[in-house]
């Protein structure tokens, strides 16, 4: 029993809390070095408004000067009235003082209202930068996080250093003025008794040290847990379907409890742990006024000082220790802020989609003739296999290419390629002859569309999801499109029509219409090259016939990569290519394929001629 409980004060932090929560490995202690980078960083955003914050630190200065006075006066007028008044009158003292005191609260009234300004817009761009860095990021750092992960650091990571910006960093600049002001102004009037005072800072600061050492990895542990936990609500809930149809809700409910009881011990370990701060600074405080009262009262007896400096000496001598009490209360947020901020600054120095090349172009039109030429790519670089290997093809402008292949073969990553979601190892992909590399992704992708079995639809109209593909179209053209795409009988007959709004992910409509709205955008988009990844998912029959009418008129002179699963798409296509095991075993088109009598011909006889919908994964 006492050995648990006295577990957290062996280790930074406690074994149990090490041990939960995922990401193995953690090493906090070689981190905790990293804070002064961090506020370095954060100084670089707050340094935006310079010359404001230079006049909030002025008036702090100011209003720690005036509660300086206020003491020192004190002290005059007990010296004053003890000397037996010297005929100064005592209401000039107290005016005086009520002036300090009160000019003192209302500049630091102001300052702290500015404070907030500035830490606001400090945050605002903070968050900014994260959101747009956040879009710069490529596909592989999204598949390596939890999307609720990444959120908590937009919002609660965001959020703590913001509420620390707002109260605590004045307070703490504050607290460091007071007390080199007050240790100045003791060492005038008595350096014996600051001595005194002084016998307890080595104490303090040997407490503070042993406190912070172990509360700093909590805090980041907690922010982490809090990441972690963040993912998980926004994987269960996005996924709240397959966990009903798969009655999974209690084992969800229980690794929910885990994770949370992972951040109710980090923070709780954090909190008792820094609680014993103030305790502390406490403790040690009335044991320097013990001394100061006790040996400065024997000084007074003796004549060496004044009563008046005892009473202004006890009265610094708790000023003193009230910036520190101060400091210690505001170590929690501040530890949190730079968890937080730390986090944030993760995200900003991850590496971006590798640049554009400097002498990148941006195509207005092209024809969209596409080749590999000896591609080879792998998702891992440690990975000893290749996902794909050696690919070489060539697609002329408007051909329709089918890619077939058992599952895991390659056929997505080939596109992931050629969108440059990923760049090749090796070889090259051109675009009308050009390296696609040379241009700017951005015009590459504004030349291109996709259409992919679980097209994603944004919240909002139909109107507006259909007008994703062009952000300029007007609405007669965004009805055409529908109307090529065979989507404008089902809105028109919607209550709402073109305005009828879809909840999260196209919520609202089935399948099949969903489908029907992305060959919409696509076609609106009018892109030379389209990516289609044909639904698997049986579909109602007269729905299916019109969602291939509408690929056909979109597929219409632009060169098409068809993931194709109906044997009817793979007998149009003008090239077949055959992947397996990431290689490109074959290309050709039907019949010339048949007739050679390999790995497509084996697939078509074992599983397309039995049926016309699925290719037998
Ligand atoms: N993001 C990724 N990171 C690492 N490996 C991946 C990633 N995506 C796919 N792979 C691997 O690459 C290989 C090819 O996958 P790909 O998705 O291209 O296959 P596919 O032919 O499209 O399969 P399917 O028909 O099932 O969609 C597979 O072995 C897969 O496990």
């Amino acid at each position: 029993m006492l050995k648990a409980l006295l577990e957290p004060f062996r280790h930074p932090y406690p074994r149990s809390v090490i041990d939960q929560g995922g990401g193995g490995g953690r090493k906090p202690k070689a981190k905790a070095k990293n804070w002064s980078g961090t506020l370095g960083r954060l100084w670089q955003y707050l340094a935006k408004r310079k010359a404001k914050l230079a006049l909030v630190l002025l008036m702090v200065v100011f209003s720690s000067g005036l509660a300086l006075l206020g003491p020192y006066l004190l002290g005059v007028a007990v010296d004053d009235y003890l000397e037996g008044g010297g005929g100064r009158p005592w209401v000039l003292f107290l005016t005086g003082l009520g002036l300090v005191y009160a000019g003192s609260s209302l500049i630091s009234w102001l300052q702290n209202i500015w404070m907030i300004e500035i830490a606001q817009e400090t945050v605002y761009r903070l968050r900014g930068d994260l959101f747009s860095k956040l879009h710069r990021l490529p596909i592989p750092f999204y598949g390596k996080r939890q999307q609720g992960e990444i959120m908590s650091r937009v919002t609660n990571d965001i959020e703590n250093v913001s509420s620390t910006l707002n109260s605590s960093a004045i307070q703490i600049f504050s607290s460091v003025l007071t007390l080199a002001g007050t240790v100045t102004v003791m060492l005038l009037l008595s350096p014996l008794l600051t001595l005194l005072t002084f016998l307890v800072v080595p104490l303090m600061a040997l407490g503070m040290r042993w406190i912070t050492r172990r509360t700093g990895p909590l805090y980041k542990q907690r922010q982490r847990d809090l990441g972690h936990l963040n993912g998980y609500i926004e994987e269960t809930l996005s996924g709240q379907r397959i966990i009903k149809a798969f009655s999974q809700e209690e084992r969800v409910i229980r690794e929910f409890r885990e994770r949370n009881d992972a951040i109710r011990q980090s923070g709780f370990w954090a909190q008792t742990i820094s609680g014993f701060i103030p305790k502390l600074m406490n403790a040690l405080n009335n044991l320097s006024f013990a001394l100061v009262a006790g040996i400065g009262g024997v000084l007074a007896i003796r004549g060496t000082v004044t009563i008046g400096v005892i009473i202004v000496f006890v009265e610094y001598a708790r000023q003193f220790t009230r910036p520190l009490n101060d400091l210690a209360n505001q170590w929690n947020t501040l530890l949190s802020a730079i968890a937080g901020a730390e986090r944030v600054f993760e995200v900003l120095d991850e590496e971006e989609e590798s640049g554009d090349e400097r002498e990148a172009v941006t195509l207005e039109r092209v024809k969209g003739e596409v080749a590999f030429e000896g591609v080879t790519f792998s998702y891992d670089e440690e990975d000893a296999g290749d996902t794909l290997e050696d690919i070489t093809f060539k697609a002329k402008p408007g051909e329709m290419v089918a890619l077939v292949g058992p599952t895991g073969a390659g056929k997505t990553t080939l596109i992931q390629l050629l969108s440059r979601f990923y760049d090749p190892d090796k070889g090259v992909i051109t675009l009308d002859g050009r390296d696609i590399t040379a241009i700017t992704r951005d015009s590459l992708r504004s030349h291109m569309a996709f259409v992919l079995q679980d097209s994603f639809l944004f919240q909002g109209t139909i109107r507006e999801n259909i007008r994703f593909g062009r952000l300029d179209a007007t609405d007669a053209e965004v009805e055409e499109a529908a109307k090529l795409a065979n989507a404008h009988s089902f809105i028109d007959r919607l209550a709402d029509g073109y305005d009828k709004r879809l909840g999260v992910g196209g919520e609202g409509i089935s399948q099949g219409q969903k489908q029907l709205l992305a060959i919409a955008r696509a076609i609106l988009a009018d892109p030379s090259i389209l990516v289609l990844d044909e639904a698997t998912s049986s579909i109602d029959t007269v729905t299916e016939i019109k969602i291939q009418e509408g690929l056909q008129r979109l597929m219409q002179g632009r060169t098409s990569f068809v993931i194709a699963h109906r044997l009817n798409t793979i007998r149009q296509a003008d090239k077949i290519l055959v992947l397996r095991e990431g290689r490109l075993i074959e290309q050709g088109d039907h019949d010339s394929l048949l007739r050679q009598g390999g790995f497509y011909s084996e697939l078509y006889q074992g599983h397309f001629e039995d049926s016309e919908t699925g290719q037998g994964r």
